[in-house]
Order: structure tokens, then C-alpha cells, then sequence
């Protein structure tokens, strides 16, 4: 039997804080752990509930590690086995790249989890000098979060943009994959109405990862009280889809699962008492009151 939605694991760490994991089980037979690598984030991406949190820590690596341990423990036995882990849970795995590395190389290390490393997949939000680090490190994969195609939108809803704008991004993983012909990198872009889902988005897109070998991931936007974002209609998410499939892309949509229940992506963490600043709206897109 196979559970109808995902599921959400609260840890409790020494000084209190509290981690969220979640289990994702899909119909093929595939069941993701989503482990987190810090509490909350320092990114202060503007859609992302964590992000609305600031950094409160980085976890240790056997933190990370034990994430993975506990959900194959719990549900092995109930959902069949946990096939793959991603660090897509709270925060920013390369801000905390020593111990997310030695996490990733423990669970594919056959003295410890044995995942195939195709299996384990750490996200970043772009942090040039540590993706080169992680890819020189790890054999694990690498996921990107783009979520716009101009360095104006960007720079607003992704503040490491100013640091690791666009084209130094792209230009990076450009040259670091070439060196390692076999890896692809999955780029995901979180689909917010009116912002990054024009056709003319869906060209630039096209054209800013041409060269780089990759796959696309669409991402329903999960919405949260922390964001001023609205999703994009999932027609309109197919119809981006196909135009950038008929690019020559391989792409994937991921639809919105587990919203309701503040367990999806970039919904994970509580907001306490400090939140970082939502930042000014680029003129373009102000809306008249
Ligand atoms: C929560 S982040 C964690 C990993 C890493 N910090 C990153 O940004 O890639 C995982 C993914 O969730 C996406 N995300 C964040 N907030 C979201 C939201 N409200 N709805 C849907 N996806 C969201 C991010 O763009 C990213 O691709
Ligand atoms: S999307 Fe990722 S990097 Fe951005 S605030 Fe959320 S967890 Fe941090």
C-alpha cells in the first residue's frame, strides 16, 4: 500500500530547534526523503517560507545523516524502501558545504547508506565557488534553483543573484560540466504568475541553458502567508512546458503536492519572531493600488 501524501518528521535537535524531513512516496515505486541542511536560511529567497526565517544554524553532518536513517527505519517496512534523498528540505546545503559533502558521501558510501550517488541529489540557490567545491568533491548530483531567466527579476526574488548573477552562474556550470561529460544538472524554476512564466521567459530559458547539459524541472508555486506570490495555472505550466520541450529540452512538472499541510517545498520552518526584510519590487512589476 502506498500512502496518498507525503509525510512530515519533526526533529528535535539538542538545543531545541526543531528540523523538518519529509517523505515523498510516487507512484513508480520511488520514495524520496527530502532531508534539510540547515535551520532555516540566510538566502531570504522572497517566495520561500524558510527563507522567511533568516538562519538560525547549520546542522552537523550526523544530523543530516540521521534524517535519512530515521524515514528508512520508519517506512521501509510500511512503503517499501526509501530510494533517493535530496536536499531540498530547510536551507541552503553549499552555505553549510563541509558537512552537507561528508552527509552526501556517507549515505553512497557502501560502508554506510549505499545509495547509488545518482540517487542523491543536493539543491543549490547558486553559490558559484561551492558548486565548483561540490562538484570537484562529490559524485552525488546537483540540482540549481534558476527561477527566472533576467538578472532584474532575479536579483529581486533570489538576493544571491547580486552576489552570482546569471551569467556567472550559467557560465560556471558551463565549463565545470564540460570537464565531466557524463554529469547533467537539473535546473529548477518555481513557476510565480506573472513573473517568470512569459513566453518570452520560456525562450530566454531556452537560450540560457543552451550548452550546459541538463533537465528541467517545473515547480508549482506552494503558496504560504509569507509571499506576495501566486502560482501559475498548471495549463499555463504545461503550455511553457511544451514550448520549451520543443526546444530540444527535457523537462519535468512537478504539480503541488502536500500544500495543504505546510510540508511542500519552501513551506518547511515557522517563522518566529525575527524574518528577514521582503524586498522592493521591481517597477514592472508594482501593481497600481
Ligand atoms: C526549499 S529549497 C532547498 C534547497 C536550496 N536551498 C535551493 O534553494 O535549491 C528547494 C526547492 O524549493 C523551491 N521552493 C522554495 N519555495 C517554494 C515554494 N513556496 N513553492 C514551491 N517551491 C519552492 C526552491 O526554488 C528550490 O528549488
Ligand atoms: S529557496 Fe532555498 S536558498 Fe532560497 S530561501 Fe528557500 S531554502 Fe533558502
Amino acid at each position: 500500500m502506498e500512502p496518498e501524501r507525503m509525510l512530515q518528521i519533526l526533529f528535535s535537535l539538542e538545543d531545541a530547534s526543531v528540523i523538518e524531513t519529509v517523505v515523498i512516496p510516487s507512484a513508480r515505486g520511488r520514495t524520496t526523503v527530502c532531508v534539510s541542511s540547515q535551520v532555516g536560511c540566510a538566502m531570504n529567497c522572497q517566495f520561500c517560507f524558510t527563507g522567511r526565517m533568516g538562519l538560525r544554524k547549520h546542522l552537523s553532518t550526523a544530523e543530516i545523516v540521521e534524517q535519512a536513517v530515521f524515514a528508512r527505519k520508519l517506512f521501509s517496512d510500511e512503503f517499501g524502501t526509501i530510494t533517493n534523498v535530496v536536499f531540498m528540505g530547510m536551507g541552503e546545503p553549499l552555505h553549510n558545504v563541509d558537512n552537507v559533502i561528508k552527509a552526501s558521501s556517507i549515505m553512497v558510501d557502501e560502508q554506510g547508506l549505499q545509495f547509488s550517488p545518482r540517487k542523491v541529489t543536493v539543491s543549490t540557490s547558486g553559490l558559484v565557488p561551492e558548486i565548483k567545491r561540490f562538484l570537484n568533491e562529490s559524485n552525488c548530483d546537483l540540482a540549481v534553483s534558476l527561477n527566472a531567466t533576467t538578472d532584474e527579476v532575479r536579483d529581486w526574488i533570489m538576493p544571491i543573484n547580486r552576489r552570482y548573477n546569471l551569467s556567472t552562474l550559467l557560465g560556471t556550470l558551463r565549463e565545470e560540466l564540460r570537464l565531466r561529460p557524463k554529469s547533467i544538472v537539473l535546473f529548477e524554476y518555481v513557476m510565480l504568475a506573472g513573473v517568470n512564466d512569459s513566453v518570452d521567459d520560456a525562450k530566454r530559458l531556452t537560450e540560457l541553458v543552451r550548452g550546459i547539459a541538463c533537465k528541467i524541472n517545473l515547480i508549482s508555486f506552494n503558496p504560504h502567508s509569507g509571499s506576495q506570490f501566486k502560482p501559475t495555472p498548471d495549463e499555463k505550466i504545461i503550455e511553457f512546458r511544451n514550448m520549451l520541450i520543443q526546444s530540444g529540452l527535457t523537462v519535468m512538472v512537478r504539480l503541488s503536492r502536500g500544500d495543504d499541510q505546510m510540508a511542500a517545498c519552501g513551506q518547511l520552518g515557522a517563522a518566529g519572531d525575527y524574518q528577514l526584510p521582503l524586498l522592493r519590487v521591481p517597477e514592472k512589476f508594482q501593481v497600481a493600488l
